[in-house]
């Protein structure tokens, strides 16, 4: 156990719950960096509301917890003291610390019309008049900021994390925070990842994207991002590449918000109506788009547009139209309430001129979808179904990873992944490299998207916005205990590798040479048409009727055709450069991959037409050789008419012709055994034939 860690006993609870209890709060881990009862019992200046509910024997929220996690009763934890100093970069290249967690509640002003919860508001939030019992009983929230890093409740106690933002503080400071370094770190090489996380309408949208008025993290980032691009390139030793793509995640479909052109883009009404679902088939929903592992990138998502970006207008211009495109519904907490998770990918190359080498790194921010109770509408019942599962991966991915690190065993940490890419296996790997715990991040979309960061590929920031209402109390816990996980959750990450892009000599040498002959090979047949067409050389030319003619005039159908063969060069290329990419770079894993994703009943399905055609070859194989060795005796020399008694002409005919249709049949079936040996032979390749495959020659 981490010195810095007691397990608290349980000891049992009384009481009744109006806290709907989540699956995680089982994991004693969730609270490990909560103080229980450290803070001073809230004045009695408190309300009538709060002083009935302030005994801690009363506490609805405690007795939930405390009847699943031990660790509410701990009146002892020491409180592991969130120390972004632990998140340090050692040796320049390789960083080392957690998960760094922030809470931004969201204010007071934009839920209620009273006090806020801050730090230039009291100790304790004042009490204000409660509206339904005339003002003659107060209310006040439950929800206290008395420092920089900590959130206390008055039931369950202190929550500590990097940084507790006050209510009233901008986005510009939550950017200083949080995104600005992960973008010097970006610079530097690092991936970073963002993410938004919190109950629906609790202000993550705001806070990462921000309105009219104020600015989010995404275009200050963005902003950031270009102005040290474009000094750094200044004295001209740097090139730098910007691309950026944009998906989400709908109903647990991934879709490309950038897929469709800029002016069609622009086109779309800019104010989505209660749900805008943008662009695409009649459905209103572009093509679904599929991951697949990728030794570069940990996870790629196939077909995903990129664009390329010369400045942060650009780039943002990118976005606007994204967001025009993403799912956007109305409900119970938020009238513009995002019913996907959104992330926006920025990937930076910085190419060193000198020394021709190069190095990627992606920046992704992430605005996910709020969790949320059950709604009456249909539609966004089905939204939110989908959006709570995803979360709740994402919780027991992060419960998982900080229980690794705060096991008694030893820590976790997570390191970046080698060079076939991330954690694919979705297994954690201890500093020791001895895999333990399985982790689900296939379980849902956003984990399997967010695999490589959080398997140690990745620098990670998470912006927790929570509600201090007293009516969102549930939600608020449950995004705090998700962020104390979070916390606990070790980094070990690496820059990523420099590329040489064979920019020394004998590289040079090579890849002028290979271009040469692809230029020389282009030119011959282009001097082959110029000859053909050319008139003073007394060459021919194509007629319509597809014979060469002597020369003439023009033949309008040479031009035709020399159109037609520059398409299908054109094509040509394209074909062999997806073979490239998709074919020949297929390994086997990823063939079973994608035939893993083909639905199981299809599989069986074949697996079960194949096997019957196998016993009906061996059928006709036995029935043709009793055919045969019946023929056989009846055609021998000594047989005489007597002796075929019962065997007549009639049937000597008839066996023949069965024997000539067999031929056909043996044939036709073996035809389809190839076919089946072809779908099959990957996967019998890589499982070491689970499939029995009858070898062709065995059926003739
Ligand atoms: N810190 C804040 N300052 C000012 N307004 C805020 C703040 N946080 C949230 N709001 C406002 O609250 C409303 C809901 O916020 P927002 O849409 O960002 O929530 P969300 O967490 O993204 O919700 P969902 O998960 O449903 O998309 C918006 O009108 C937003 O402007």
């Amino acid at each position: 156990m981490s010195p810095s860690l007691r397990r608290p006993s349980t000891r049992s609870s009384s009481g009744s719950s109006n806290i709907p209890q989540s699956p995680s709060v089982r994991s004693t881990s969730s609270f490990s960096n909560v103080r229980k009862n450290s803070i001073r019992n809230a004045s009695n200046s408190g309300s009538q509301s709060v002083s009935a509910s302030s005994t801690r024997s009363s506490s609805p929220l405690r007795s939930v917890s405390a009847k699943s996690d031990p660790f509410l009763h701990s009146g002892k934890i020491r409180v592991r003291r969130s120390n972004s100093t632990n998140n340090c970069l050692r040796k320049n290249d390789i960083y080392t610390g957690s998960i760094t967690v922030t809470i931004r509640p969201k204010p007071r002003s934009t839920v209620a019309s009273h006090d806020s919860v801050g730090l230039k508001s009291p100790r304790y939030s004042q009490p204000r008049p409660n509206p339904q019992s005339g003002g003659n009983t107060f209310i006040r929230d439950p929800w206290f900021i008395t420092n920089d890093k900590t959130i206390i409740h008055e039931e369950i106690g202190e929550f500590e994390f990097d940084h507790v933002f006050a209510s009233h503080c901008t986005n510009l400071e939550v950017y200083e925070r949080t995104s600005k370094p992960m973008i010097d770190k970006l610079l530097v090489g690092f991936n970073a990842t963002i993410f938004a996380y919190g109950m629906t309408g609790s202000g993550k949208t705001f806070t990462m994207s921000g309105n009219e008025h104020e600015l989010g993290l995404i275009p200050l980032s963005v902003s950031y991002l270009f102005s040290n691009v474009m000094e750094l390139s200044m004295n001209g030793d740097k090139k730098f590449d910007v691309i950026i793509s944009y998906l989400e995640i709908y109903n647990e479909r991934i879709y490309d918000l950038l897929e469709s052109g800029l002016e069609e883009s622009i086109s779309r009404p800019s104010t989505p109506s209660r749900l805008y679902m943008g662009k695409g088939n009649s459905n209103g929903l572009s093509a679904e788009l599929k991951i697949r592992d990728d030794t570069q990138y940990g996870v790629k998502v196939i077909g995903l547009t990129e664009r390329r970006c010369e400045s942060s207008e650009e780039l943002l211009r990118w976005i606007a139209i994204g967001d025009k495109s993403r799912k956007i519904g109305e409900t119970d907490y938020n009238a513009r309430s995002s019913r996907s998770h959104a992330i926006v990918l920025i990937r930076l190359t910085s190419t060193d001129l000198n020394s021709g080498t190069s190095r990627s790194s992606t920046l992704s921010l992430c605005d996910l979808a709020g969790s949320e109770r059950a709604t009456g509408q249909q539609e966004r019942r089905k939204e939110g179904s989908f959006i709570n599962k995803s979360l709740l991966a994402l919780g027991t991915v992060i419960s998982k990873l900080s229980a690794d690190k705060i096991n008694p065993t030893g820590p976790n940490i997570l390191t970046t992944p080698t060079s076939t890419g991330s954690n694919s296996t979705g297994t954690a790997t201890s500093n020791n490299n001895i895999p333990n715990n399985h982790i689900p991040y296939r379980d849902s979309k956003l984990t399997r998207l967010l695999q490589p960061a959080l398997s140690g590929d990745s620098i990670v920031t998470t912006i927790c916005t929570v509600d201090t209402r007293n009516d969102a109390a549930a939600e608020t816990i449950n995004t705090l205990r998700f962020a104390s996980r979070a916390k606990n959750v070790a980094l070990h990450v690496s820059k990523k590798s420099i590329i040489n892009n064979g920019n020394n000599d004998g590289d040079k040498d090579r890849t002028i040479e290979m271009l040469r002959r692809q230029l020389e090979d282009q030119r011959r047949p282009i001097s082959d048409l110029k000859g053909r067409s050319s008139p003073g050389e007394g060459s021919s030319h194509f007629s319509s009727d597809g014979n060469i003619k002597s020369n003439g005039a023009v033949d309008p159908n040479l031009a035709l055709m020399r159109a037609e063969n520059r398409i299908l060069k054109y094509k040509l290329e394209n074909c062999e450069k997806l073979l490239d990419k998709d074919v020949v770079d297929l390994q086997d894993s990823e063939i079973i991959e994608i035939v893993e994703m083909l639905p199981f009943e299809v599989g069986t399905l074949l697996e079960t037409k194949f096997q019957g055609l196998e016993s009906q070859i061996r059928q006709y194989r036995k029935y043709t050789q009793k055919l045969e060795d019946k023929i056989m005796t009846l055609e021998k020399p000594g047989h005489t008419a007597t002796s075929l008694t019962g065997c007549g002409d009639t049937e000597v005919t008839e066996l023949r012709k069965m024997l000539e249709r067999k031929d056909k049949m043996i044939e036709a079936l073996q035809s389809a055994k190839r076919l089946r040996d072809r779908a099959l032979k990957p996967l019998t390749n890589a499982h070491q034939t689970s499939h029995p495959i009858v070898r062709n020659d065995k059926l003739t």
